[in-house]
């Protein structure tokens, strides 16, 4: 990197961490970013003057409150609920509410920064949200969570709406609690608007949005691997996570033709080497959405498996890998080993999977790499389609639905391309992401004035 450049750099860093201490997620967002707009900002002055980078990384709101609830044996019990509305540009802010115990301000305020972008890419209006608790829904009865979901809702639901901010599910949070969110939301402000997306075919929701963010990381990968006349057909793929985005890209990769051969929970991970056809997948999905058992079940049901505690899928040899549970589970000695593996390709299903480390393993040895702002973002593209579907009051098929999520996957793999191919012909997707993310949301921020 040119000197002038890495003070560019160095000096927003700076002040980002000055500005949000101890911050250290949102401080490796921000910093992927600012190394990859750095140049162009660089060479746009306006951008510079008007402190776009500065203001998109400053959350517009964030509101922090308290969420009291009742346990089965009828004690209190408080969590803290969070929404951060990072960026309301181009649309309404959006995003998923994540239910674990590791979440905090630091977390929420990666995820909600890098959805700004992410929303961008998938060309619709949306802006960027995130949200959550640290509620850990691991181990409570369906009552528990749903008194939970209520009192989080009873609260959050004065700051959102159709046209000001729409959540969605994301870590912890399925079709179970949508459900429960949305019915309190409807109670207390008699109205059925589409407030919140993920919701269930007969109440709003969209077809395919279960399945559009495993999906559409597939479709990703699937433009990046035609761009060496490769694809997924009689390739072996390593999956971590087992929960939504793991489960459809597992569904999917294998009706592409893979072999997928690993999933993993925060326990561990399980190694078939026959591939996890639809019906071991048909047995994973009731194990984890019903039964919310873990993992290591899975080795026990079927005996070619083997279960591996404590550890991550990534020694495992694979040719395309595809990281779907949390952030920072693909470290850079782990990517190492996945080339050194001869895995040549790694889409990224969860958000900010791989440490800065990793990703430079991937780059540094020209690896078909996407990051999940651009690989991931069929989900959220989905949800926008629902957005929508409840604007017009109808409902689209699955085939359409479908065809729209494959045409946007393939148009932010376009968009990557287009601002990420370098002088030797290398895509560097976290800069395409990074640079066809941005423009739009600095053109509106520019056109909107000092907002
Ligand atoms: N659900 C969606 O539509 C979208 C989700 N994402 C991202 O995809 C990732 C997975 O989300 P979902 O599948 O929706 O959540 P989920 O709750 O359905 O599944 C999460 C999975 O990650 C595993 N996990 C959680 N913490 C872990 C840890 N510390 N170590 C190892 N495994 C861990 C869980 O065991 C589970 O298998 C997250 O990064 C999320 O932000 C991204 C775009 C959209
Ligand atoms: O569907 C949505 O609104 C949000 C999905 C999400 O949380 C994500 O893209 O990370």
């Amino acid at each position: 990197m040119e000197k002038h450049v890495q003070k560019y750099v160095d000096d927003f860093m700076a002040d980002i961490i000055a500005r949000n201490p101890g911050e250290k997620e949102f401080h490796q967002a921000v910093h992927e970013v600012v190394e990859s707009l750095a140049p162009y900002i660089l060479e746009n002055p306006v951008l510079q003057k008007m402190k776009v980078l500065e203001r998109i990384a400053e959350p517009e709101r964030i509101v922090m409150f308290r969420v009291p609830w009742l346990n089965d044996k009828g004690e209190i019990e408080i969590n803290k609920g969070y929404r951060v509305e990072m960026n309301s540009a181009i649309g309404p802010y959006k995003g998923g509410i994540r239910f674990h115990s590791s979440v905090n301000l630091s977390i929420l305020k990666f995820l909600a920064f890098e959805q700004t972008f992410k929303n961008s890419l998938t060309t619709l209006p949306m802006g960027g949200g995130k949200g959550g608790s640290d509620f850990n829904p691991k181990g409570k009865s369906d009552n528990e969570v749903m008194r939970f979901c209520q009192s989080f809702m009873t609260e959050l639901q004065r700051h959102i709406g159709a046209n000001t901010d729409v959540p969605a599910g994301d870590i912890g949070v399925g079709g179970r609690e949508i459900g429960f969110m949305f019915g309190q939301y409807k109670r207390l402000r008699n109205e059925f608007t589409g407030t919140l997306t993920g919701k269930g075919l007969g109440w709003g929701g969209s077809p395919l949005r279960p399945e559009a963010t495993g999906y559409g990381t597939c479709y990703f990968a699937q433009e990046m691997l035609a761009t060496r006349g490769e694809s997924f057909k009689g390739k072996t793929v390593a999956i971590s996570g087992s929960g939504n985005v793991a489960q459809y890209a597992c569904e999917k990769a294998t009706q592409l033709g893979a072999k997928v051969v690993t999933l993993s929970d925060s326990s561990g991970y399980i190694y078939d080497p026959k591939g996890i056809d639809a019906d071991k997948l048909a047995y994973v999905m009731e194990l984890k959405n019903i039964f919310r058992g873990r993992i290591k079940e899975y080795a026990e049901k079927y005996p070619e498996a083997t279960y591996y505690e404590g550890q991550r899928p990534w020694s495992v040899k694979c040719d395309i890998a595809m990281p779907c549970a949390t952030q920072n589970e693909l470290n850079g000695d782990e990517a190492q080993t996945l080339i050194a593996n001869g895995c040549f390709c790694v889409a990224e299903g969860a958000n900010m999977p791989s440490t800065p480390e990793a990703i430079k393993a991937f780059l540094d040895n020209k690896l078909l790499y996407s990051p999940g702002k651009a690989s991931n973002a069929g989900g959220v593209a989905t949800s926008g389609l629902e957005m929508t579907q409840n604007s017009m009051r109808l409902s689209w098929s699955p085939q359409e639905v479908d065809q729209k999520l494959h045409s946007i996957m393939k148009d932010i793999h376009a968009a990557c391309v287009k601002y990420g191919t370098g002088p030797d012909g290398y895509v560097n997707y976290v800069n395409g992401a990074n640079i066809a993310g941005f423009m739009k949301v600095a053109n509106a921020m520019l056109a909107q004035g000092c907002v």
